[in-house]
């Protein structure tokens, strides 16, 4: 029987532990009683007793030991000086690595020690400590509840990861001062500089409602802010499992309760691999767990508690606002899932993506980058794509994420330093939420469900291989196992700052994933990763480049103010526009035309060509404002260029009705003309007036039906100029041809016709009529 033989070897090979097993034993002998009241060294006498008998033994040796360990924590506690090291008697009795403990070594071995396969000279020694709750509180969980008994052998925190700890150095952070029992107000503390390994965080969920209802047990204690101690529960009468039952302590760079809150967590864990994301490093956060165990939880939250993946996008684009107001960095983002080995596009679903290796590492081809402006643009762009993510409902959690989830967000940052040089910062966070372990049972159904377990599973299988090959060092890292792992290959192995958050279930039924799941965050700790530099691109310029670059930085400047200036002018046109638009719909019908821009004036203030050239610059003027960007016609411009579309409209309507007259007039002047010379009277003069009578007739007729109609005075010398402009009569211009062959009568009619013509007002009429 191992505990009788054990004891037997010891004693047997004098080895340097034997007066504590002897004493041990001696105390066994001297308190235990058989019964038949004689006083017995049960294990040593009768080393084939039953099972049950030892389990007698072993609970009363394990109520002689409580009491024996809680004094010596009491006593023990003086020796230490360094908290983080005196939170559990196991440490204590390991020595902890710190040098106060040396002291203890000299010192009697306490009773509560108990060696297994302690044979001399040998590595292996595995020690084991009677039933001891890390505190207080704890103590009540190890009590008989029903027909169980937790019997919680507690292994030793393995020296190993206590000395790498203290090897750290320079490198390290200093570990968080160990306040109370389970954090609180210190959870926000920052864990300190990065290191150049995966730092492991622990997250503890609450109990369930399904779980209280399935009478689940506490099995985790969170006992300080690194600590967690797992406590195995079985029957009392299951004695082959209480043989093996094992307690087990793992250590963490934090470990949050239950009552953590979001913002908590992600303070700790998160915040700054968002500042170094923004001086130009990779970051990785992942969440790894059972299925139901809090990780999609933990990643993206609920409207009200909001996760890691919000609660950085937010952090993320308020550091940039208070970093720049010149718009020098860009946010890009992607965000896709890992379903049943195949790539997924979550913003723009549609064909598997296939991974390709470049410069950059591992991407996936054809994968959308959105470029993102603020928060509420990040998050609607989030809520698409957990929309499109696949989730079905399992046994184990109603909303179970069935793929894995990477959200990834590379922030550019492109200035120019005080030597011109062009500075580009590139740094990617990457926010990933796996799909969690289970058990084949642990589903409902079978097909697509467990199809899916199956690959959840082979890809968490393939990032423990990982895992496992990068603890041990090992050359080959089988990245190309899993699709999973090769998008996290970057995160594992390479220069990035990588977080892990193990996401676990407080409930005894979960006992197998959640150790399962702190044993893999435990391996994970030991990852080293690449030291992650600045990833910064230097462009330095030569003497003239420089200048070119001073050059092409001044005309930028220029260019902007000139931007400026050219909206505020634009503004002012517009209104402008407006203001004469309204003042020619009041005045006049209808709108003059370019086309008169050929009129001659007599002592006006403007020559034909001064007219022309100044109104095509006023143009030329107009058109260069019009060409601001689009941002910058606000809405006012844009309802005022509507009302000109509209009018605009009008004009060409017009136009058309008017070449339609031109023609009619035409015809007839030809055919009045033709008839003139076919009478032997000559000239086009004659032709002209004849015309006119013609349209007065006409117009005439058509005022008298009530069609409305200009009208031209008979008298030639009355015609009026501004109505040959605004009215279809000045149509007649178009008949210059004609004219010019010789009617000086035309000429002098028009001249005399209308001196104070109003050049300027018909010129800005004309401006705004063409510009529309
Ligand atoms: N810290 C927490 N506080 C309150 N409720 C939590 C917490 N963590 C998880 N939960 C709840 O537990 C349930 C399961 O959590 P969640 O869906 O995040 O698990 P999961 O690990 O993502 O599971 P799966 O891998 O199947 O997707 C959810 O109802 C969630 O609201």
């Amino acid at each position: 029987m191992p505990v009788s033989t054990r004891s037997q070897i010891i004693i047997s090979q004098g080895h340097q532990n034997e007066p504590i097993t002897e004493q041990r034993i001696r105390n066994r002998g001297n308190h235990q009683e058989d019964g038949r009241g004689t006083t017995t060294t049960l294990p040593l006498k009768n080393p084939h007793h039953g099972l049950k008998e030892k389990m007698k033994a072993l609970t009363l040796l394990y109520e002689q030991q409580k009491q024996a360990s809680l004094a010596l924590k009491n006593s023990s506690f003086k020796h230490h000086e360094d908290p983080r090291f005196t939170t559990h008697p196991s440490v204590q009795l390991l020595g902890g690595g710190d040098s106060s403990t040396k002291q203890h070594k000299q010192k009697p071995k306490p009773h509560n020690v108990m060696r297994e396969n302690t044979i001399p000279n040998s590595n292996i020694t595995r020690t084991f400590v009677v039933p001891q709750p890390p505190e207080e509180e704890d103590s009540k969980e190890n009590l008989v509840a029903g027909t169980d008994r937790i019997v919680g052998f507690t292994c030793p925190r393995k020296p190993t990861a206590v000395a790498r700890k203290l090897s750290l150095g320079a490198t390290t952070a200093p570990p968080p001062e160990v306040k109370g029992n389970g954090g609180g107000t210190e959870e926000s503390e920052k864990i300190g500089k990065i290191e150049n390994r995966i730092l492991v965080f622990v997250r503890l969920r609450p109990m369930g409602k399904k779980e209280k209802e399935a009478g689940s047990r506490c099995c985790v204690k969170i006992v300080n802010r690194r600590e967690v101690y797992l406590t195995e529960f079985a029957s009392e009468n299951d004695y082959l499992r209480l043989n093996r039952l094992r307690g087990r302590h793992f250590t963490f760079d934090a470990s949050f309760p239950d009552s953590a809150t979001q913002q908590e967590v992600y303070s700790t864990t998160t915040s700054e691999l968002v500042e170094a994301v923004l001086q130009g490093r990779n970051g990785s956060v992942f969440c790894y767990g059972a299925t139901g165990a809090g990780k999609t939880y933990t990643m993206l939250g609920t409207m009200e508690n909001p996760g890691v993946m919000v609660l950085a996008i937010k952090d993320l684009f308020s550091k940039i606002r208070q970093r720049s107001f010149d718009g020098n960095h860009e946010v890009h983002l992607s965000y896709l899932e890992v379903y049943n080995e195949t790539v997924r596009d979550l913003l723009s679903p549609g064909r598997p993506l296939v991974l390709r290796e470049d410069k950059q590492g591992i991407v996936a081809a054809g994968l959308t980058q959105y470029r993102a402006y603020s928060t509420d643009e990040v998050m609607a762009l989030l809520q698409q794509g957990n929309q499109n993510r696949t989730t079905e409902p399992t046994r184990v959690n109603e909303t179970s994420s069935r793929s894995h989830a990477i959200l990834q967000v590379v922030v550019e940052y492109r200035v120019r330093d005080g030597a011109m040089n062009v500075i580009n910062r590139v740094g990617k966070l990457s926010l990933i939420d796996l799909a969690g372990s289970e058990r084949a049972l642990a589903t409902d159904q079978r097909t697509v469900r467990s199809l899916e377990g199956a690959n959840i599973n082979r890809s968490l299988l393939a990032l423990s291989s990982c895992i496992n090959a990068l603890v041990e060092g090992k050359k080959h890292i089988p990245y190309r196992n899993s699709k999973l792992t090769q998008l996290l290959k970057d995160s594992l192995g390479g220069t990035c700052n990588t977080v892990m958050i193990a996401n676990i279930s407080p409930s005894h039924l979960s006992f197998g994933e959640t150790q399962n799941t702190l044993h893999w965050a435990d391996r994970a700790k030991e990852i080293r990763t690449k030291a992650c530099d600045t990833s910064e691109d230097v462009m330095a310029m030569g003497e003239t480049e420089t200048e070119q670059a001073k050059l092409v930085l001044e005309l930028q400047k220029e260019n902007r103010e000139l931007r400026m200036q050219l909206a505020k002018q634009q503004q002012k046109l517009l209104i402008l526009q407006a203001q004469s638009l309204a003042a020619n719909a009041s005045s006049s019908p209808t709108p003059p035309s370019a086309t008169t821009t050929g009129t001659t004036t007599r002592g006006g203030t403007l020559r034909p060509k001064e007219t022309n050239s100044e109104m095509r610059s006023l143009l030329v003027l107009f058109r260069y404002f019009t060409c601001v960007s689009p941002e910058a016609i606000d809405r006012r411009q844009v309802s005022s260029m509507n009302s000109s579309i509209k009018h605009k409209k009008l004009l060409i309507d017009l136009q058309d009705k008017e070449v339609l007259y031109d023609i009619d007039y035409k015809d007839e002047f030809i055919h009045l003309d033709f008839q003139s010379k076919k009478k032997g009277k000559m000239g086009s003069g004659v032709t002209l007036r004849k015309l006119i009578t013609v349209i007065n007739h006409r117009e005439e007729k058509k005022k008298s039906k009530g069609e409305g109609g200009g009208g031209v005075n008979k008298s030639t010398s009355h015609i009026d100029l501004r109505l040959a402009v605004n009215c279809r009569f000045r149509r007649l211009l178009h008949f210059g041809p004609f004219l010019s062959s010789g009617s000086a009568a035309w000429r002098r009619m028009l001249q005399n016709s209308h001196d104070k013509i109003e050049v300027i007002d018909y010129q800005s009429k004309l401006l705004v009529d063409m510009v529309l």
